[in-house]
């Protein structure tokens, strides 16, 4: 009995854009070294009977924002009323991609210092970190890079994907955000150094989860 509801209309990738499908990728020619074509073999998702899964972590400072993101992002809703996250909380978002099961685990930890202990716990395993700063808060900005380090101890950096978003968006003017925009491409920069790979993998976002 299938007990799951079906995946949303959203979710089902019938076909990869041009970038991503097996011809675009150089390590499938022949003259590719053995060790670069086997490491781009490697599955780096986890997988469960038929089912893949990619666990994600949200991480950053008290009240930037990581919840309504994930909220947003799940059930396309906003809550301004703020209700602080205590530990973990998870969210499952499915997914079929090319008619194959698959699963991307959303982590929303806590940002209070007093609940950094617990959260810390559900890092390891990560394919990609979120690291999220408010846009309008120079300081939750600064603390990206504690954030990073924590998330880095228990997982690869040479593997994992790594994302910055600048949250609430909507609440600084252009001349703010101008600014901060500057920030947070030299914090994104840096990050990239982080990963010690020869094409690093940091991207830098700006969003707002109410508008
Ligand atoms: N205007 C505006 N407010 C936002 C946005 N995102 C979050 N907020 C508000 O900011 C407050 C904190 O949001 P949360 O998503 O709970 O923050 P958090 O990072 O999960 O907080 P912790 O659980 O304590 O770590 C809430 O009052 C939200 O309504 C946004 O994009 N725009």
């Amino acid at each position: 009995m299938n007990i799951l509801a079906p995946v949303r209309r959203d979710r089902v990738l019938a076909e990869l854009p041009q970038c991503l499908r097996k011809e675009a990728a150089l390590h499938g020619h022949k003259d590719f070294h053995p060790r670069v074509t086997c490491a781009c073999q490697e599955h780096r998702t986890g997988t469960v009977g038929r089912f893949k899964i990619s666990k994600v972590i949200v991480v950053g400072d008290l009240s930037v924002g990581k919840t309504c993101l994930i909220n947003r992002f799940c059930k396309d809703t906003f809550d301004k009323n703020y209700k602080a996250t205590i530990g973990v909380d998870f969210e499952m978002e499915r997914f079929e991609v090319l008619g194959i099961p698959f699963s991307l685990q959303l982590w929303d930890t806590a940002g209070q210092e007093r609940f950094k202990c617990i959260a810390s716990t559900y890092y390891r395993g990560a394919q990609a970190i979120i690291i999220v700063f408010n846009l309008n808060d120079v300081a939750s900005l600064e603390h990206t890079k504690q954030w990073l380090a924590d998330a880095l101890k228990e997982n690869d950096p040479s593997s994992v994907l790594l994302f910055l978003v600048g949250s609430k968006k909507d609440l600084s003017t252009p001349a703010q955000y101008a600014l901060m925009e500057k920030d947070a491409l030299q914090v994104a920069q840096e990050m990239k150094t982080v990963q010690r790979l020869p094409s690093p993998r940091a991207l830098c976002h700006p969003h707002s989860s109410r508008t």
